[in-house]
């Protein structure tokens, strides 16, 4: 069944079908665009989708909840679905095509496979959700070879996902642009994420020291400090005296091998994780 629901824009479920409807638009020339999603889109979504429809002649847009890149006690089964207001969305944006494949066909009985980039995707996120981006480059390959897009779109708020799949791409072979758009915000400074939907009022209050730690380390940069365990410690202070925020860490890195650093780089990036009541939030700004 390839329709299975009204539809503002076509869908598609099933790989063949993906493919046929890419290859009649590749027949006719046209470059293809491809935004990775697990849907409840918002402006971040929204500003990759438009990004794609700029540079690309055809964009396909993913919605698929990845099991495999959620841990057991993480919130897969909770994650936000909902279908009909995105494909809106994804419509109002500019897309062509919508795919949303089933679990059974990303992982069909006996699937055992797995993509793992090492070293990249043992720190920071990694360190905390184990086998989280071995889930992630598992289904980002098997997206991108479904697809064969020209170009791909990722945001920078995930930057060590959108870092892990250039390694990733780079070092497979796959054929595909690797595009990092920037992050989008709320007017507060809080970055866009599906999860902030989980937050209170007063949690989303206390979300804005993940963007106000960052404003910290960058204006410290601009002001000259050279002494990054000092920023570090600004940056962790700022976090664990903010009521119902638990820090998971706040760092700098160099930009290219997320290695934490102790003296400026040229460039670098600031990374900030923590879990605001329940739900867990990531933020992070480059520093120069
Ligand atoms: N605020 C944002 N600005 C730009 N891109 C974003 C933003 N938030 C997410 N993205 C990008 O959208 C793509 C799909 O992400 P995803 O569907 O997981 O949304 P999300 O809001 O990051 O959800 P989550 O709450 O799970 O982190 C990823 O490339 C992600 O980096
Ligand atoms: C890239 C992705 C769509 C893979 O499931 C997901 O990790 C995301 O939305 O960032
Ligand atoms: N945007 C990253 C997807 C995840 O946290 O699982």
């Amino acid at each position: 069944m390839s329709e299975p629901f009204t539809s503002p824009i076509k869908t598609v479920q099933e790989i063949p079908e993906l493919r046929t409807l890419i290859q009649s638009q590749r027949k006719q020339d046209a470059s293809i665009g491809f935004v990775p999603t697990m849907g409840a889109l918002h402006a971040g979504h929204v500003s990759l989708i438009e990004a794609a429809r700029e540079e690309c002649d055809f964009v396909v847009v993913s919605i698929f909840v990845n099991p495999t890149q959620f841990g057991p006690n993480e919130d897969f089964d909770s994650y936000p679905r909902l279908l009909a207001q995105d494909l809106e969305k994804c419509q109002t944006a500019g897309a062509d095509l919508v795919w949303v494949p089933t679990t059974d066909i990303m992982y069909p009985p006996h699937f055992s496979t797995y993509v793992e980039v090492k070293t990249l995707s043992e720190i920071l996120e990694g360190a905390t959700r184990t086998n989280h981006f071995q889930g992630v480059t598992t289904i980002v390959t098997k997206l991108l070879l479904s697809c064969l897009p020209d170009k791909a779109f990722f945001g920078a708020k995930d930057y060590q996902q959108q870092a892990i799949i250039r390694q990733m791409c780079l070092d497979l072979n796959i054929p595909v642009e690797i595009k990092t758009c920037p992050t989008v915000r709320d007017a507060d400074g809080l970055a866009l994420s599906s999860r902030n939907t989980y937050l209170s009022e007063t949690e989303r209050e206390s979300a804005l020291s993940l963007s106000h730690a960052l404003n910290l380390a960058k204006e410290k940069i601009q002001a000259g400090e050279t002494n990054l365990s000092h920023i570090k410690t600004e940056m962790q202070r700022l976090l664990t005296t903010t009521p119902l925020v638990k820090l998971d860490y706040a760092t700098i890195v160099d930009a290219q091998t997320l290695e934490e650093i102790e003296t400026p780089h040229p460039k670098m990036v600031a990374l900030v994780a923590a879990f605001v009541g329940t739900t867990r939030l990531i933020d992070n700004c480059t520093l120069n």
